[in-house]
């Protein structure tokens, strides 16, 4: 292996150590808050419930006197309560979501209860608290709701709506720009001129993969494989966002010009990463910019954005990072590999037997992007390891929110 093949653990923790979250932020109303970072920590001003509430229709009664037969004196509705306290010997006839009298201590469900007139018989055993909602049992006021940093779900608008929390301060979009380096390419949608053109699909894929994360992009579109052409590029990149992400241009061939320019405009902190596909990704400063290059192989470029460039995106747009779900799978078939780097080879994970299996899909060529249309995980194989035989433990991880 050569040594300066940087592993990729070693390239994670030092783009996270680098980078630092954004600091400005805004307020959005909650209908814009899906899937923006929380600035600052929610703190619950109320209790949720409210009051205490019945989980069930039924009789709201005091447990003990459920053995007796019981006078009902009137009706609590959601959003109508029972006025005055409950008379003894008596209950309520109540609604799910209605306010428990004062003086019941339980619900019990009208299931189990033979009603008569005005009286009813309770056929069941009942205790203290049931089938009540308590005050405060799901948020109680004054704790904490959410903390900064949590990137906000539909269940986390919820939570915030639940507690009559009109707008959140979020950490203000990240600004990502973008662009796709080399004279083959083509924008869809135009004609192929000759044999030896191609279509730009990387600045897609890369771009439906970045608006899961929710950054504002800056479309650069294709730039020639020219070093003025690709200096104008990166000046005006560099000027308009937080991170600038290329694609192609950085191997060592006569036309990638990428490393070179990012040398003379900035600073390459890194170059060449033990990962399999997507060794020659190219890390750098670019003035107030962070610079990632990424490999023009259409799976290298997947690969890359996915494992590498992600943590980082997430930890610069102020989210607490999570590690990423990886399993562990036997492999259904024997799985070729050389030591040296990490491989994320694309593969497909079953359950069978209380199981998981796990084996390559298609090509694992980093020029077949349909290999990954066919895969539903990443097989993580480590970079020390050979050849795996069918029957070995390996690592999965199935695909995340940008490759689903
Ligand atoms: N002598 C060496 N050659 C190569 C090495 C090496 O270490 N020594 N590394 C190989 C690896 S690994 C990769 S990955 C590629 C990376 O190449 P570049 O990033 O310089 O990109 P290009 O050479 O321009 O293109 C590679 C390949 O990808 C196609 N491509 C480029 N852009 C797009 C796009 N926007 N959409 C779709 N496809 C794209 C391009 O046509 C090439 O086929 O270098 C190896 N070579
Ligand atoms: O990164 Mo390259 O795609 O390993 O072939």
């Amino acid at each position: 292996m050569s040594p300066n093949w940087l592993p990729v653990a070693d390239a994670l923790a030092a783009m996270q150590g680098q980078v630092q979250a954004l600091t400005e932020t805004e307020t959005v109303p909650l209908a814009a808050a899906l899937d923006r970072v929380l600035a600052q920590p929610v703190y619950a001003s109320l209790n949720v419930p409210g009051y205490d509430n019945s989980a069930m229709d039924g009789y709201a009664l005091r447990a003990a006197e459920a053995a007796q037969p019981l006078k009902v004196v009137g009706e609590a509705f959601a959003g109508h309560p029972f006025k005055g306290e409950l008379p003894a010997a008596s209950c309520v006839r109540i609604m799910t979501g209605a306010q428990v009298p004062t003086g019941a201590d339980a619900v019990v469900m009208q299931e189990n209860v033979l009603r008569d007139d005005a009286d009813i018989e309770v056929q069941t055993t009942v205790t203290a608290g049931d089938n009540v909602r308590l005050c405060g049992s799901d948020i109680a006021s004054g704790s904490v709701v959410l903390n900064a940093g949590q990137r906000l779900t539909a269940v986390h608008v919820g939570l915030l709506a639940s507690l009559g929390i009109a707008e959140v301060k979020v950490v203000r979009k990240l600004r990502v720009a973008l662009f796709s380096n080399g004279d083959e390419l083509v924008v869809p949608g135009e004609p192929l001129q000759h044999d030896s053109q191609i279509y730009d699909s990387n600045r897609f894929t890369l771009t439906a993969m970045l608006q899961r994360l929710h950054v504002d992009i800056i479309d650069l579109g294709h730039i020639a494989d020219d070093p003025e052409a690709l200096e104008s590029a990166f000046k005006q990149a560099m000027r308009s966002a937080d991170i600038v992400i290329s694609s192609a241009g950085v191997s060592v061939g006569d036309a990638d010009h990428t490393k070179n320019t990012l040398a003379k405009l900035g600073s390459i902190e890194f170059w060449k990463i033990a990962i399999k596909p997507g060794k020659p990704f190219a890390f750098g400063r670019l003035g107030d910019a962070w610079f990632c290059g990424l490999p023009g192989n259409p799976v290298a470029a997947v690969v890359t954005l996915d494992q590498l460039v992600q943590p980082m995106l997430r930890r610069m747009a102020g989210e607490t990072i999570k590690a990423p779900l990886q399993l562990t799978a036997k492999a259904a078939t024997a799985i070729k590999k050389r030591p040296g780097r990490t491989d994320f080879q694309r593969g497909r994970y079953t359950q069978r037997d209380g199981q998981l299996w796990a084996e390559p899909v298609g090509s694992q060529s980093s020029a077949v992007l349909t290999s990954v249309a066919q895969a539903n995980c990443f097989l993580v194989l480590e970079q020390d390891r050979g050849a795996i035989e069918a029957g070995e433990s390996i690592t999965i991880q199935p695909f995340d929110q940008l490759l689903t």
